[in-house]
């Protein structure tokens, strides 16, 4: 089932929380709804599930209205046919893990032969079927938020709504439940919205990233597009680490066109004439290439180095500026080092504020 909202608004009192959101969640994917605290996501699910009534606006899930302002439609949140996961889990510690599972079959009436062959199949699916008889409450907080997924993913419901369902566990448990999740849509192939504000999480579990900012979305694509090509600052520094650079000239010489640099450095521009009034040039710090300072058009020092493991991440002073700048499985450079710094024409792009 597709999601769409159309023209959604949503105000707390005075307070604007969701400003006219046009968007659609394609049938059968996942699409992240990724921004910074307290700018609407959370909101923007709640108004889908029927537990928050919009200001104004449509929502439209699998092509019937569910809300519209005028005139007037409310289809109430049990017959909206969607699930939701949410941080704190919401499973009832006095049930067993199977109660737990079962409670939307029970509640949708179903036998109990059926419901004991549908909770088993889904206790299986997530690797829980020999916790069954336990109570929920002696299980870590990974299987914890594994039984409220089931109780989703058994109510067969085609969409599934979950709000930030991974951040209450510890670090290395959320990169595992990253691919569980997708694993799950892999063969479920429900329609998913998933609210987080943890760009690595985001990147790792869309189909779609829909990035927020202030109650609007302002960007929206696969995650590489949008990592690769940021309309704006915001979204360059929220979805990755990013050097900005707004101080430069744009020229054309025998040589080609250049962007040139407080200090004379110069980088290449693609054709295409110079960029808008304002524009900014961004580039990743793993686009730069470390090469031999005497070689070399840009001259760099290492300003300080932090090696990761499989990478080893540099600031590194220029006559324009501090950048960052990344190399994958390199000997480390050390402070003080000189060091040339090369960018590819493509791998720089302007972006707007
Ligand atoms: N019931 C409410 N009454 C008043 N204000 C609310 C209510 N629910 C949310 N808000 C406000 O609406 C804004 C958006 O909240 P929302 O929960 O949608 O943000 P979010 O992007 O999900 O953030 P977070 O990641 O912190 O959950 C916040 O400023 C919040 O304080």
């Amino acid at each position: 089932m597709s999601i769409a909202v159309e023209q959604l608004r949503k105000s707390f009192g005075s307070q604007q929380v969701l400003d006219s959101i046009s968007e659609s969640f394609a049938q059968g994917c996942i699409s992240v709804l990724l921004g910074a605290s307290g700018c609407g996501k959370t909101t923007t699910l709640r108004c889908i599930a029927g537990l928050e009534r919009p200001t104004g606006g449509r929502i439209v899930i699998d092509e019937c209205t569910v809300y519209q302002e005028s005139p007037p439609v409310w289809v109430p949140p049990e017959r909206r046919r969607v699930a939701m996961v949410f941080q704190s889990y919401a499973i009832w510690p006095h049930m067993t893990v199977f109660e737990n599972v079962a409670l939307p079959l029970v509640a949708a009436g179903m036998g109990k032969p059926a419901i004991k062959q549908a909770v088993l199949e889904t206790l299986h699916m997530v690797g829980l079927d020999s916790y069954a008889g336990r109570s929920v409450t002696e299980l870590s907080g990974g299987q914890q938020q594994r039984v409220a997924l089931s109780r989703c993913i058994v109510s067969e419901s085609p969409v599934i709504l979950m709000d930030e369902p991974l951040s209450n566990l510890d670090a290395r448990l959320r990169i595992a439940m990253r691919g569980e999740v997708r694993e799950l849509q892999r063969r479920l192939k429900r329609t998913i919205l998933f609210v987080t504000h943890d760009q690595e999480e985001a990147m790792s579990i869309a189909d779609t990233v829909y990035l927020y900012h202030d109650g609007r979305v302002i960007q929206k694509g696969a995650p590489k597009d949008i990592y690769d090509n940021p309309a704006s600052r915001y979204a360059a520094e929220f979805l990755g680490r990013a050097n900005i650079l707004s101080n430069y000239e744009w020229t054309e010489g025998p040589r080609g066109a250049a962007y040139r640099l407080a200090g004379g450095a110069c980088l290449p521009a693609a054709p295409g004439g110079p960029p808008a009034q304002g524009a900014m040039l961004c580039i990743r710090p793993e686009k730069w290439r470390l090469v031999n300072p005497e070689r070399a058009a840009i001259a760099g020092r290492i300003a300080s180095t932090s090696f990761i493991g499989d990478r080893t991440e540099y600031w590194i002073d220029t006559a324009f500026g501090q950048i960052a700048a990344v190399e994958l499985n390199a000997a480390v450079r050390r402070p003080g080092e000189a060091v040339g710094l090369e960018v590819a024409a493509h791998d720089i792009r302007i972006i707007g504020e």
